[in-house]
This record gives C-alpha cells, structure tokens and sequence, in this order.
C-alpha cells in the first residue's frame, strides 16, 4: 500500500497489522518502529471508520506503563535515540529494540468474561484451566490465570495452548519465565489500575530476547486493544459491562452483524463514544 512507507528516508515497512505497522531502520542499530494507526479491529474485521486518536491514545497508554513497569526489561529504544523517530508519525509510534520474538501470546485473565465465560459455562475451565464451580460472568478469578496461545502467522487465529505445550515451543526455563513476568506484572498492573478506580479484567504480553540473551518485554502493553478494562465504581454497584474498552464496538457489532460478507461502517455516535471512552481510560489510568 502506497501510503504505508513513511516520507521520511531511513525506514522500510516491513509488516502490517490490523490496526499497526512495522518499520525497520536501515540506519540505525537493529532498531525496529512501531506506529499506531486510528484503524479498530473487532470479530477478525478491521472496520471503518478508524477511531480518530486512537493509535496516539494507545501509544501513550503503552509508554505509559512501561514507565510504571520499572525493574522490567523492556524493548523500549533508550529515550536519546527517540529524536530519529520519523515526525509524521512520532504521536502513535515507539522506537524498539529488534528482539526475537517468541511465539507465545501470553494471556493472564484476573475476571471471568468474554469466550472464557462461554468456555466455562461447557467445561467450567478456561483454557484447561479448571475452575470452582458457580462464577458468574464477569466473577472475579479466586486467583489470576495464565492461559497462552500460540502465536499464529499472518492472517492466521492464534491458538490456545497448554503451559506444557509452551514448554515444548520455547523451552523451561523461558516457559516459566514467560508465565511467571506475564502473572508478576498482571499483579502490579492490577493494582496501579484498581488504585485509580478501574479494573483490568484480562489482557495479553509478548516478550522476546534480545542479542544479550535478555528476555524483555515488548509489544504495546496494557492498552485497550490488547486488555480489558472495566469501572470499578460500576462493576460494584452491579454494572458489568461498563467497559473502558472495544466492548462498545463488539457490542454494536454483534448486534448489527450476523458475521458474514463484510461488517456494516460504524456510526459517528460509536465512533465518538469508543473515543470518549479511550481518552476517559488514558485520562483516568494516567492523570493527563
Ligand atoms: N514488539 C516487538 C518486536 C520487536 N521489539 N522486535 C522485533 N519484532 C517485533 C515484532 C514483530 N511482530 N510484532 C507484532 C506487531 C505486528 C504488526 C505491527 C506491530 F506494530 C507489531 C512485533
């Protein structure tokens, strides 16, 4: 696509994304640019119109909490370096180190909901993961869970594997450093989240390893695309579905969709009110 490559020199597009690009640098170290587009994705469909703000929002949610991550490695560039990002996109892009990625989507869930609900209510597990009997949708966990996928190619859905399976793709050790960092940092997150008044649910990590054998955290991190975050002061008086995240978008979808052919365009009312809820999340997680 034409207006995928970046005007200015220095970078080559290498991968897209639902709603993200990759860029590669062909100047500086193995260095690798990730930008953010206002593009939505729902039920595998990326769908019009874009959310205008939304690839900036989620840029700054992910930077963000990195910062609020410390002590984790991550796959943040070091800051000095960040001058070279191109400005046409420097509101929506972060400067990575080029690490090798693992194949795992690591998935913590702290709250039953979503297809873990509808896998519960057939097995009353998640994931093979077993669970007590008699939770109710949107019931907090008794304690989170890991529950990875294996992160299919291009076009392809990830899969849902086993820890064991984990094993076998990425070895022991790095299989329990993987659940162990996905769980550790879910806890913080959690905390630093329920501390201003809003609930992580679930969300997903990906880590990779750098040329040092440092297993760092990397992708976007804890923003609305790759998490669920409801309203504490709502899910307390009862409200579960006030959602600071693309559940306004599912919700419209499954109610305006039957799945097939091409998903209908999102109205401006949707539109809006997925960005107010963004900018509420951001504004509400971060204090700006
Ligand atoms: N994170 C990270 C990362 C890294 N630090 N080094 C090398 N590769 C990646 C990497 C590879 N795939 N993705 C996911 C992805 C796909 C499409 C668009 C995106 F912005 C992001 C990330």
């Amino acid at each position: 696509m034409a207006d995928i490559e970046l005007t200015t020199p220095g970078w080559t597009h290498t991968y897209s994304g639902k709603v993200r690009e990759l860029y590669a640098s062909t100047v500086l170290p193995p260095r690798v640019l990730m930008v953010a587009t206002d593009r939505v994705s729902a039920f595998d469909h990326v769908l019009e119109p874009a959310i205008p703000g939304k690839g900036e929002l989620l840029t700054r949610l992910s930077l963000w909490w990195f910062d609020q991550l410390e002590g984790m490695p991550n796959h943040l560039a070091p800051r000095e370096e960040w001058s070279s990002i191109p400005p046409e996109v420097a509101s929506r892009a972060m400067l990575v180190r080029e690490l090798t990625m693992y194949p795992i989507e690591c998935v913590v869930r702290g709250y039953l909901s979503g297809s873990g609900w509808v896998e519960y209510q057939e097995s009353q597990s998640v994931c093979g993961v077993p669970l007590p009997a008699g939770l109710r949708d949107g019931d907090r966990l008794p304690e989170p869970i890991y529950t990875p996928a294996w992160k299919a190619p291009l076009g392809q859905h990830d899969e849902n594997i086993s820890y064991e399976r984990t094993v076998e793709l990425v070895g022991e050790t790095v299989a329990a450093a993987l659940r162990d960092l996905s769980l550790a940092i879910f806890g913080r997150a959690s905390t630093i989240a329920e501390a201003r008044g809003v609930i992580l649910a679930d969300t997903k990590f990906e880590f990779g390893v750098d040329d040092d054998g440092v297993v760092r955290l990397a992708d976007e991190v804890l923003t609305s695309d790759s998490s669920r975050y409801w309203d504490a002061a709502a899910y307390a008086s009862g409200n579960r579905i006030a959602s600071f995240d693309k559940q306004i978008v599912r919700d419209w979808m499954k109610a305006n969709w039957d799945g097939t052919g091409e998903p209908p365009a999102l109205p401006a009312d949707i539109v809006e009110r997925t960005a107010a809820r963004y900018r509420e999340l951001i504004a509400t997680l971060t204090g700006a």
